[in-house]
């Protein structure tokens, strides 16, 4: 079984990559629905996720969501015929290193690199209409500094693979779809 994790910036690319794993029929397990959980059960502002997010890390430590996410993806290993699982919401270095301890070696960490400005991430922020997103760039600079002080540098500079999105959408995509093949057909070998 390959686990696969995305980590970079902000609109780097990441649920865009999930996006691709479930069209190939890829189980995705999205740390982020333990925060919107939460968000729920507070009956809080959707809005007001990452806050929540920072108070949970703080009270249970810096792998709080992904403890919580190893019922799920226990759940979704168990239940999926897939030999590949991805993960999705990496934040911190902490939650690097919880996965690979508690997922051994089958566990890879893939950044993302881009070079897009701080103005054409908003762009994209903007375009993609997501309920819980920034509203402005200094908001966006807020939430780079915010995931830059859970580890994000730390986390990419551990990654075993770098993906470049430097370029087209559709090219993109592409790279990410080989990079599932590689690991289907590795699983198979493994086999
Ligand atoms: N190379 C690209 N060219 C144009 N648009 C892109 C490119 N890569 C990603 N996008 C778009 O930018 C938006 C942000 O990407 P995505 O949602 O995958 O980022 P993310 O890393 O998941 O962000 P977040 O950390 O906020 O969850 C999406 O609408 C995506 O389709």
């Amino acid at each position: 079984m390959k686990i696969i994790a995305f980590v970079g910036m902000p609109a780097s690319g990441k649920s865009e990559a999930s996006n691709v794993a479930r069209e190939m029929g890829i189980p995705v397990v999205t740390m982020g629905d333990v925060i919107r959980r939460e968000v729920e059960l507070r009956g809080a502002d959707p809005a007001d996720g990452g806050k929540i997010a920072t108070e949970l890390r703080k009270t249970e430590g810096m792998d709080a969501i992904a403890k919580r996410c190893m019922v799920m993806i226990q759940e979704k290993m168990n239940v999926s015929g897939s030999n590949v699982l991805v993960i999705d919401g990496v934040r911190g270095i902490a939650e690097v290193d919880y996965f690979k301890e508690h997922l051994g070696a089958g566990f890879m960490l893939v950044s993302i690199a881009i070079d897009s400005p701080v103005e054409e991430r908003f762009e994209r922020i903007v375009i993609r209409k997501r309920e819980d997103d920034m509203d402005s760039i200094e908001k966006l600079k807020e939430r780079d500094d915010r995931e830059i002080g859970w580890g994000m540098g730390d986390a990419i500079l551990a990654s075993d693979r770098v993906i470049e999105n430097k370029s087209s959408l559709s090219e993109y995509r592409e790279k990410i779809r080989k990079l599932f093949e590689e690991m289907m057909d590795e699983g198979r070998k493994n086999l």
